[in-house]
């Protein structure tokens, strides 16, 4: 069993047991019943290379990655320093996350959208991350059949959301495009074996359409990794260890943000 496939067994188990406490039915009627969502593409959209902060208390690879002791004042700090969308980890086996966790920072951040980042295989999942105030849903195309992630990604965007379409390789974007994906992340980590590999990203995504979001995932550690993916067409960067890590993570952001509205960083043209 590779990696995801023993974290999507556990996603599986603990899915069952929130099932139980909460029927579909009911899950259902709180996503409809939540704030509407915000417009993340929108926000992508925004010039610059955006930075999409995580809250990432622990990693597969790395084990514990640090003591967040207020998920909420750690998002509030990304928020304060221009993150464009928060990812909040709500995978508890491997990574330590919650739907308190997430729980907490929607209660905190409320102008900036939030990612609920998650091995998403059910639509329960779905409606339970609207039902806790998600604008944005991670959506992996290793973890996936295709005619689920299709199914998957109409559910998100039925409900006001954006899908996150995670890829790793060439093939898994053609599927992606396929789905009708307009944000593709391309994961730097492959998540079979957990090798980091940032040239990834340069090699998959010139051959996606101009005008699909492209999001490079995973290893960032400052300005100089965001300024290589703007060069090779990011629209935006997703980091998590680099900043919980940080000695400061609001000032790691600012520094990010920076670099990603420095004129002299390249960025699409859409
Ligand atoms: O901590 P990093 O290397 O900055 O990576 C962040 C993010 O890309 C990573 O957490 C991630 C990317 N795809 C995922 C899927 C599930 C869990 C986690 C992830």
């Amino acid at each position: 069993m590779t990696v995801l496939e023993s974290i999507i067994e556990g996603v599986r188990e603990d899915l069952a047991v929130r099932e139980s406490a909460i029927p579909f039915d009911e899950i259902k009627q709180l996503s409809a019943a939540a704030t509407p969502p915000h417009d993340v593409l929108a926000a992508l959209k925004a010039p610059g290379v955006g930075v999409i902060a995580e809250v990432k208390r622990r990693s597969p690879s790395k084990g514990e990655l640090a003591e967040i002791g207020e998920p909420a004042e750690l998002a509030a700090d990304y928020a304060d320093a221009g993150a464009r969308v928060i990812s909040v980890l709500t995978e508890g086996r491997r990574f330590g996350g919650s739907l308190a966790d997430f729980d907490a920072v929607r209660a905190r951040v409320v102008g900036t959208p939030l990612l609920r980042k998650d091995f998403i295989v059910s639509p329960y999942q779905v409606h339970e991350a609207r039902a806790h105030g998600a604008d944005m849903v991670l959506l992996i195309v290793a973890a996936l059949e295709q005619n689920a992630l299709e199914a998957l990604l109409d559910r998100v965007e039925s409900l006001g959301m954006t899908a996150l379409v995670e890829v790793h390789t060439a093939e898994e974007a053609d599927r992606a495009l396929e789905a009708g994906a307009k944000v593709i992340g391309i994961n730097a980590r492959n998540l079979h074996t957990l090798e980091v590999d940032r040239d990834v990203f340069g090699r998959i995504a010139p051959g996606l359409p101009q005008h699909i979001l492209k999001i490079a995932e995973s290893g960032v550690r400052g300005p100089s990794d965001l300024m290589a993916y703007a060069g090779s067409g990011a629209d935006a960067v997703l980091v998590g260890e680099g900043l919980v890590t940080s000695d400061n993570p609001k000032t790691a952001v600012t520094q990010l943000v920076t670099a990603g509205s420095h004129p002299a960083c390249p960025r699409p043209s859409r």
